[in-house]
């Protein structure tokens, strides 16, 4: 059984007691000569403030995150108010979530717990009221079909996933066809899709190639995407991951004359099939590279989809160590049926973006094994559930992700929709 058949359990996380403090500052996980800086220190710890826990719909949601550079002085500020805050692993972590959730130990934190009648009220109190849904399905979810999918196909599953009111949807990927041959279309999408105003149709972009093809198509807005796996970083993109971060300051460079905006990921956030589990300490430092050179917002890809909410707590601490939590997004491939409740503690972490791929498409092609994203349909139903805005009409998402499902002549892969097509239960009524 390799490493990454089981759950990488809070036996394997670093302990989050004696953490040294002066590791915090912002420079405390730069590059070593030595060793890149990638594993000699972890980053435990703190938080920064939520963007998104008022009750703004997407408008005002762009409005207050899409030009991050005004938020970043805040956010610093916020970030270093938080530096003070101590820990522990039987602790409380910080004041976000000091009384939103169970510590590993499943004793209540001791912050303000009476009895256990207030547990749905800390569970749920602090979530945010209205969730971000960037939609990865055409992107993401088709680029590991082996047959290819016709364009016309591709730009009608765009249109129907906007038209149920996403207002993200990643249309495709400016990479070489070589590597990627299902987008190799990539320019006629975007020229088909290039006037759909309702929504924004980001489009990755591995390097200057990628962002000048993707800006003469149309494209207005881009993400480029490094990788916390050093073996990663090579299998997906031919360089290593110092070697990737200079191209995408090149392109964030380039971006910014333009005024386009720039999403960043990050991949293997928990685990790489090449190296096992991955230090939050990496990932923290390659998100706060892509942070520092304008990215807007930075997606933490569990691109193996091994993590659990075990996992994704100590992650989320290191990375909202230095990046501000509004300007972070999470990315979960569904491999091991994690997705949900990883999202769900990121919510309660303060996360306001969540990627997911209609019908639960997906998988990369350079990470053998790993199924698709978690299916929009699930995450729009559980938003629901908790009384989360979205602005989708989860019935119209679930006829874009049927579309796409007959296209490929495979069953969906989400079980709302499959829950729903059987009208075994009568969701309304719940
Ligand atoms: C990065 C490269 C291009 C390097 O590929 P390379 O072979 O090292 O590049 P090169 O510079 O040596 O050039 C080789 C050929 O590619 C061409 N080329 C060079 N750049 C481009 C471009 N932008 N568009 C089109 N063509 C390009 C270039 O012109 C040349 O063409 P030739 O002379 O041989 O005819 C390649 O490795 C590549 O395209 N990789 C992309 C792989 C990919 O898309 N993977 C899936 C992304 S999913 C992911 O990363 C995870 C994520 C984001 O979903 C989050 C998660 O799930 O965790």
């Amino acid at each position: 059984m390799s490493s990454l058949e089981e759950p990488l359990g809070l036996d394997r996380l670093p302990s989050l007691s004696n953490v040294d403090l002066n590791r915090f500052s912002s420079n405390a996980c730069r590059p070593r000569g030595d060793d890149l800086g990638m594993g000699l220190c972890w980053i435990d710890g703190r938080s920064c403030s939520t963007s998104n826990s008022c009750g703004e719909d997407f408008e005002e949601y762009k409005r207050k995150n899409l030009w991050w550079k005004q938020k970043r002085d805040a956010s610093q500020s916020d970030i270093s108010n938080r530096r003070t805050l101590s820990l522990g692993r039987n602790q409380v972590l910080n004041r976000h979530t000091c009384d939103s959730f169970y510590l590993p130990d499943n004793h209540y934190n001791s912050c303000n717990s009476k009895s256990t009648r207030d547990i749905p009220h800390k569970l749920l109190r602090d979530l945010p009221k209205y969730v971000k849904i960037v939609e990865v399905g055409p992107r993401d979810g088709l680029q590991n079909e082996k047959n290819i999918v016709p364009t016309s196909i591709k730009v009608e599953l765009i249109h129907k996933l906007v038209s149920s009111g996403l207002r993200v949807v990643e249309a495709t990927s400016f990479v070489s066809p070589k590597w990627v041959p299902q987008l190799a279309d990539a320019k006629d999408v975007m020229e088909a899709v290039k006037n759909l105003e309702a929504a924004s149709l980001p489009v990755l972009t591995p390097n200057l190639k990628g962002f000048e093809a993707a800006i003469a198509a149309g494209a207005k807005e881009i993400a480029v995407f490094a990788s916390a796996s050093e073996s990663f970083s090579k299998s997906n993109i031919n360089c290593s991951i110092e070697e990737s971060l200079a191209r995408y300051r090149a392109v964030t460079h380039a971006a910014k004359k333009l005024s386009i905006p720039v999403r960043g990921y990050v991949s293997c956030v928990i685990g790489c099939p090449v190296e096992g589990a991955i230090p939050p300490s990496k990932v923290a430092y390659v998100a706060q590279e892509l942070y520092d050179m304008g990215c807007f917002e930075i997606s933490l890809g569990d691109t193996i989809g091994v993590g659990t909410p075990g996992t994704v707590l100590p992650l989320l601490e290191a990375v909202m160590a230095v990046v501000p939590v509004g300007m972070l997004a999470v990315h979960f491939h569904d491999t091991y049926g994690q997705s949900l409740p990883n999202i769900l503690v990121s919510l309660q972490m303060g996360i306001s973006t969540v990627d997911s791929s209609v019908a639960g498409l997906g998988g990369c092609p350079y990470a053998k094994g790993a199924s698709g994203n978690v299916a929009t349909e699930d995450v729009v139903y559980m938003l629901n559930g908790l009384g989360v805005k979205t602005n989708i009409d989860l019935g119209k998402l679930l006829l874009a992700g049927e579309f796409i499902s007959k296209h490929l002549g495979r069953q969906t892969g989400s079980k709302t929709a499959i829950a729903l097509s059987r009208k075994t239960v009568d969701a309304s009524k719940i």
